[in-house]
């Protein structure tokens, strides 16, 4: 983890991020805070030259529409094309048909490097259940790891399953990350900014187990600090990004 963290501050990687409303301003925040350069951008006419030009892509469908998507298609066609490392978050697959056949689309079409998400959204990936609630988990990451290694042999790729233990995910191999803090599934866009720091990780690392692995280590770590130091949501997020900034 510490080496991963040395790389991205040294080495300050663009990281192109299509992601949602609710949360390009915390995930931006806290890929700068890890040391790497964000940049958000999801028109058509523009996506394929970011994702030229960056480390990594990161694929988040969280306030997903049609033209959304259609420039999602572009994006990992040029990165597939041009060996850059995706990460999809798949943000509240099973709570509607269209945020289902969309996921499952992206995920089989261009098989991500890395899918992260909560145990209900990993589980519906898997087209086990769709009993998500919105964006939110309603079953413990304990849950989904059958269907996570499933998924994970399937698409020749890294899934990780985020919950009170993080589940790290390829083929047969699976490591365990626990600490963080009970405050992360109280301010939004928590899991979106593990996706967005994975996203760092594997841009310095070409290993992209361990790249997933360390980024959900450094979001235990930097969650353990931020609850030390606050009294709510409102001062965790602050203090959590201070945390990520001062994590070594
Ligand atoms: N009860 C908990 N205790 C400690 N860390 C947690 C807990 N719940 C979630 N986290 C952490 O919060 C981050 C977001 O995870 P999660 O809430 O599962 O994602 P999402 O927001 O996509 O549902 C992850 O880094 C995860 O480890
Ligand atoms: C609330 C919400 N609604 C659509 S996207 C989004 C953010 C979800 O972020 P996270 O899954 O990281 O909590
Ligand atoms: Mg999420």
């Amino acid at each position: 983890m510490n080496t991963t963290i040395d790389l991205i501050k040294t080495q300050s990687p663009l990281i192109h991020n299509i992601t949602n409303y609710v949360v390009m301003n915390n995930t931006a925040n806290a890929l700068l805070a890890i040391g790497a350069s964000p940049v958000m951008a999801h028109a058509i006419e523009e996506v394929e030259d970011i994702t030229t030009i960056s480390s990594s892509l990161v694929i988040n469908m969280g306030t997903l529409s049609k033209p959304w998507v259609a420039a999602m298609e572009q994006a990992m066609k040029k990165a597939k094309a041009n060996g850059i490392p995706i990460v999809f978050d798949p943000v509240g697959v099973g709570a509607s048909n269209y945020r289902t056949q969309t996921a499952l689309h992206l995920a089989e079409t261009y098989q991500p490097d890395v899918i992260r998400g909560n145990a209900s959204e990993i589980m519906a990936l898997a087209q086990l259940s769709s009993n998500t609630k919105g964006v939110d988990s309603t079953i413990d990451s304990n849950n989904a790891v059958d269907a996570a290694s499933t998924l994970s042999r399937k698409l020749n790729n890294t899934i990780v399953i985020s919950g009170a233990t993080d589940y790290v995910v390829t083929g047969d191999k699976i490591e365990e990350i626990t600490g963080g803090s009970a405050m992360m599934p109280k301010i939004t866009g928590m899991g979106c900014t593990a996706t967005s720091i994975i996203g760092a990780c594997v841009a310095v690392n070409k290993d992209i187990h361990k790249g997933a692995r360390d980024g959900m280590e450094i979001m235990s770590k930097a969650g353990e600090q931020a609850e030390s130091k606050s009294n709510g949501p409102g001062s965790f997020q602050m203090n959590f990004i201070d945390a990520l900034f001062q994590l070594t």
